[in-house]
């Protein structure tokens, strides 16, 4: 078996003598998607921010691409598109400067701008400035920025959140070319119907530990028409095995 993209083994985070994320394991493989599903507070942003560098873990170890930040964290980080669950634009910019600027970052092409633009539809509002913008086309700059680079793992906090449902079906199809791609994508989410569209694998959390975790086809054959809600109500009641995802 090839290097896994993403490896998170026996992770715990402790802030302020809070345990905030307890014991997650995982493997994710080149071309697979996670959805990280729980309540709020379950710790899916902290674990995110864990994989991002972003914060340090208590214990445990995580690797992007057999790498640690620790180690070599530009090399870590060119690994990497994050999509964060808030985020303050710069004021003045329009959609096109934002973007460009984030490109130019990164040593992209202005061609590279225009087509990640187009990809999350917003070309055609390129000069508007970015914080006249809804929330939703807040959210498809973001996604359009994570994805930019088309690095091999996109981390993406809840990126679905504020998106009418036309764009929600459109961000089902985005991680499915991303996955045809070879890109592999983890991400947070309330939206259990995103979930079962476009991910592989979930984990549900719960107070910073896993619950549940399985492929998304074993979850639906489970529990049928009640899907990951269903799943989701049981991992509430009865948290099930705690073991690793292999995704
Ligand atoms: N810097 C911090 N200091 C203290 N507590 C924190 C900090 N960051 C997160 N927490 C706490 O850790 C817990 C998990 O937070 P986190 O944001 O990871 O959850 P989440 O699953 O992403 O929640 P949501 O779905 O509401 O976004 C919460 O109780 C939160 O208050």
């Amino acid at each position: 078996m090839h290097k896994p993209v993403l490896l998170v083994e026996g992770v715990d985070k402790s802030i302020k003598g809070q345990h905030i994320v307890r014991d997650i394991s995982l493997t994710m493989q080149q071309g697979s998607v996670l959805a990280l599903c729980g309540g709020n507070g379950a710790g899916k942003s902290t674990l995110l921010r864990m994989v991002m560098g972003i914060l340090q873990p208590t214990s445990g170890i995580i690797q992007v691409d057999g790498l640690s930040w620790k180690e070599n964290r530009n090399a870590y980080a060119d690994k990497l598109g994050y999509m964060p669950d808030d985020y303050a634009f710069a004021k003045g910019l329009t959609a096109w400067e934002t973007l460009h600027f984030w490109a130019s970052l990164r040593g992209l092409s202005r061609s590279r701008t225009e087509e990640a633009l187009e990809e999350v539809g917003l070309a055609e509002v390129r000069n508007k400035n970015v914080t006249a913008f809804s929330k939703g086309m807040r959210q498809r700059l973001l996604f359009a920025q994570a994805m930019l680079a088309k690095p091999p793992l996109l981390v993406l906090d809840e990126p679905t959140n504020g998106l009418d449902p036309y764009w929600m079906d459109s961000f089902v199809e985005l991680v499915n070319k991303l996955r045809r791609e070879g890109h592999s994508v983890i991400y947070s989410t309330h939206q259990l119907p995103v979930a079962e569209a476009s991910a592989d694998y979930v984990l549900f959390m719960q107070e910073g530990a896993a619950v549940r975790q399985g492929t998304v086809a074993s979850l639906l054959e489970q529990y049928g028409p009640g899907g990951l809600h269903a799943a989701f109500t049981e991992s509430r009641m009865k948290p099930g095995s705690r073991g690793q995802v292999e995704a």
